[in-house]
């Protein structure tokens, strides 16, 4: 008799000795016999360095390190407390007056109470952190793998690195009760606009948008009121969603003020998808 044929029928009694030769092989709680039967166990295979190693560069692989991100980004932020995104240039440095100013924006908004998240970078992120930092505030990196990888500036006091740009422009949003946008290239107006969108489509709500640096963004502004409004590519109203200043106590104070508004407009939004799905059924 092989370990393969070793079946003992139901009516027929078992003699002590039969028991032992049914072969079997458990993986966890499942049970397997004869032609079931792995020969080897799971802890083996895991351990198990041999064999091609293509299967990392596969997407089913990249979901799970999408996953992974996903997991340690709501990990370190979900018990953060109010919070506010910060964005800006890269590249304008210790030595210009943007430098200047996003450092006093960190401090203001550490004074009031706000976590500051950067991309984590340097620039006029380095410098909202280290006005954070330096006023005894939280002060998050939100930093990205990049070709040319700069690493978290030194005044990130928490800060993850993602691989992927999605996943981490989904925490900007996700943990601030608002955004504040200083001078910026591509990166900035991504950032912007990706918020723009979110905001304009209800997906976030009491969400202000401020923009720091008046002579730098009217270019911007007169472009959307002259081109978007008039072509009609967006409503005049979408232009109410950007909060222009020149004053970073004032920036600090449209993000407290949309605080309090928060209850009203949550509701608001909730009483129209209530009326629109009435409108559905
Ligand atoms: C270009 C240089 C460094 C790039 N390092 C960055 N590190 C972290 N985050 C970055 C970086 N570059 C862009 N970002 C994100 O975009 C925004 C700034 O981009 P911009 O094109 O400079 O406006 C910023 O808010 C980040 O989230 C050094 O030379």
């Amino acid at each position: 008799m092989t370990d393969y044929d070793n079946s003992i029928h139901p009516d027929r009694p078992v003699e002590p000795d039969e028991r032992e030769h049914l072969a079997e092989r458990r993986r966890g709680p499942i049970v397997m016999r004869r032609r079931q039967i792995q020969p080897s166990t799971t802890d083996q295979r895991l351990l198990d360095t041999r064999g091609p190693a293509d299967w990392v560069h596969t997407d089913p692989w990249r979901v799970l390190r999408i996953q992974s991100e996903f997991v340690e980004g709501f990990g370190m932020l979900a018990e953060l407390g109010p919070a506010v995104s910060v964005f800006g240039s890269a590249r304008l440095g210790r030595h210009t007056p943007e430098y200047a100013t996003a450092e006093k924006l960190g401090r203001a908004l550490a004074e009031a109470g706000y976590a500051v998240i950067t991309g984590g970078g340097p620039g006029l992120m380095e410098a909202a952190n280290k006005g954070a930092s330096e006023a005894g505030g939280v002060s998050v990196g939100l930093g990205i793998e990049l070709p040319f990888e700069q690493g978290i500036n030194k005044w990130v006091d928490i800060g993850i690195n993602f691989r992927y740009f999605f996943v981490r422009k989904m925490m900007f949003v996700k943990y601030a009760q608002g955004f504040v946008g200083l001078p910026g290239g591509f990166g900035t107006m991504d950032e912007l606009f990706e918020a723009l969108t979110l905001v304009q489509t209800k997906k976030v709500t009491a969400f202000p948008i401020v923009l720091i640096g008046s002579a730098y963004w009217e270019g911007l502004l007169d472009w959307i009121r002259e081109t978007m409004v008039t072509q009609g590519t967006v409503s005049p109203v979408d232009l109410d969603l950007i909060s222009v200043t020149d004053d970073v106590e004032d920036a600090v104070r449209i993000i407290q003020q949309a605080e309090d508004h928060r209850p009203a407009e949550e509701a608001a939004v909730s009483a129209l998808a209530a009326a629109e799905r009435r409108a559905q059924d």
